[in-house]
């Protein structure tokens, strides 16, 4: 049997799928497995902010069609670039591991920490999530976009005279990289993007012999977390014009789910957090997206009248 794996050309995306097909070559030393290497839009277009392309779906869409026209048979993403829904046709396989979903700070050298930055430093971000609650923290920031690839990003603290970047931690981890972290931003700090860390495998929904392939990988608790996570995503409907973060921590029978939503412009930030069952990831991320969505349409309608902004906790 030859199974065809579908990734980004990306060193994270390579490093994402080697590592996949390394566990899965372990456990059916029979199949073979052969890599591809698939441009999306979202690597086509590196000059334009992700933003201002604005499409869900970026790194993904060649990539299902692919799986579709079964010119591959599985395809590994990272779980955070994916829409809430699949297309007709495709599903998750089971998820593995999820690796560090914080964010990490990676500064100019002889700076170790957020607190240690000089007032007005300049800290490169495309992320509105990531931007409002560096502000929240240190509102004399300055921060500015920037794109590329996590090598591409590093670089440009140099080139562009930059005092620092924030990064997923997974993928700079993924990457071998460890030694540029300068400091990791703690989740209540930083809420991290929904189902940050977490690797997303897609196949074909009646693809019953590379599903059976993948059951080795399941992880329990980081499926509880993607869930939870993503179906607060989905309860949203949010895109990557506006921030959005969620983290959920499993505690046996228990969940805890944190969520964050805001506008553009990030004047109205909205933070919650509900309890629930793990049997319920799922109910526990769309009832907290209920009321988030309540509250800020509440906070609207008071904010034409009071004309200020703030974040509430
Ligand atoms: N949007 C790009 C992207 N997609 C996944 C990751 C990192 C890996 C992950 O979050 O699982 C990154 C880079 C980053 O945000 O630093």
């Amino acid at each position: 049997m030859k199974v065809v794996v579908g990734t980004r050309g990306s060193k994270l995306a390579l490093t994402q799928t080697n590592w996949v097909i390394d566990q899965l070559k372990k456990n059916y030393p029979n199949v073979e497995f052969e890599l591809k290497v698939i441009k999306t839009k979202g690597d086509i277009i590196q000059h334009m902010s992700l933003d201002k392309i604005g499409d869900k779906g970026l790194f993904v869409k060649e990539i299902e069609q692919q799986l579709l026209e079964k010119e591959i048979d599985m395809a590994v993403h990272s779980m955070k670039d994916m829409p809430s829904i699949l297309p007709d046709g495709l599903k998750f396989a089971n998820i593995p591991k999820r690796e560090d979903p914080r964010d990490v700070l990676i500064l100019k050298d002889g700076y170790t920490s957020l607190e240690d930055l000089p007032k007005g430093s300049i800290i490169g971000t495309g992320s509105k999530r990531r931007k409002y609650q560096l502000l929240r923290q240190r509102p004399d920031l300055k921060i500015v976009p920037i794109r590329g690839n996590i090598d591409t990003r590093i670089k440009k603290i140099k080139e562009e005279n930059l005092d620092g970047i924030v990064l997923a931690a997974s993928g700079i981890l993924r990457a071998g990289m460890e030694e540029y972290i300068s400091c990791y931003l703690p989740v209540d700090v930083m809420i991290p993007a929904p189902s940050q860390g977490a690797l997303a495998i897609e196949i074909r929904e009646e693809d019953l012999e590379v599903e059976n392939i993948i059951k080795s990988f399941r992880d329990e608790t980081t499926e509880i977390q993607v869930s939870a996570e993503r179906a607060f995503l989905e309860g949203i409907n949010g895109s990557c014009h506006i921030p959005i973060g969620a983290y959920c921590q499993v505690y046996g029978e228990n969940i805890s789910l944190v969520g964050l939503f805001g506008d553009e412009d990030g004047k109205n930030i909205v933070v919650k957090k509900i309890e629930g069952k793990t049997s319920a990831a799922r109910e526990v991320g769309l009832e907290l997206a209920r009321i988030i969505a309540k509250e800020r349409r509440d906070y609207d309608r008071e904010s034409i009248l009071s004309g200020s902004g703030a974040w509430r906790l």
